[in-house]
């Protein structure tokens, strides 16, 4: 696993992107859970704010999503334990003291876009690392739907959604959105948390 090369980008300028992270077998069974999750009804349309706060909100975002808890399928177990290891190597090299990572599937319908925002709640700090994992294995420049980071210096860089390509960045320092999607577009979301969610919903 190239962990240490998420490790130096991130220590070096915040970011990294992992081609190839996961081999196609692998990628292609999140797909199909992501699919059989959407073909069930059991992805939600997404909201923006949290508390009293949140809401739906489609001009802002229009994706769908489902939440991965341990147990629902194995593919997906191994993927949150690949997480794991990559949560407690950052710990150990870059002291970031992430207490857990919680992830969702996100499912794009043609015409779905999510404006530009950062990962991080006005009044909450505790997600600290995202990580994006990409599904679509046919994915052309045409359909559309990349990731536009911008960063301090007015630049951008446009990350094509490409099946088992992981793009990891501090969550707090790069505003970040998703161009109009052409085609269905599947990923997988992800965030490293400082404090566990219980704990700020007291
Ligand atoms: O799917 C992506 O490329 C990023 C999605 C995103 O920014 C988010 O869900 O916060
Ligand atoms: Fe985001």
């Amino acid at each position: 696993m190239p962990f240490s090369t998420i490790v130096d980008d991130l220590a070096a300028r915040g970011w990294s992107l992992q081609s190839s992270f996961l081999p196609s077998d692998v990628t292609h069974k999140l797909a199909d859970e992501c699919r059989r999750r959407h073909a069930e009804g059991t992805l939600a349309p997404a909201s923006v704010g949290r508390g009293e706060e949140q809401a739906v909100r489609e001009g802002i975002r229009g994706d769908h999503i489902h939440w991965l808890e341990a147990g629902q399928a194995e593919v997906c177990d191994a993927y949150l334990a690949l997480m794991d290891e990559l949560r407690r190597t950052l710990n150990r090299e870059l002291f970031l003291g992430l207490e857990e990572f919680e992830c969702h599937f996100a499912f794009y319908p043609p015409g779905a876009f999510y404006q530009t925002h950062l990962d991080r709640f006005r009044d909450d700090d505790s997600r600290c690392v995202s990580a994006v994992l990409y599904l679509n294995p046919d994915w052309q420049p045409a359909d559309g739907g990349e990731l536009r980071m911008h960063f301090a210096d007015g630049s951008n860089l446009d990350v094509p959604p490409l099946s088992g390509d992981l793009l990891v960045f501090l969550s707090g320092d790069f505003p970040h959105e998703v161009l109009v999607t052409r085609t269905e577009r599947l990923s997988l979301t992800g965030w490293f948390r400082r404090r566990p969610a219980d704990v700020l919903a007291l």
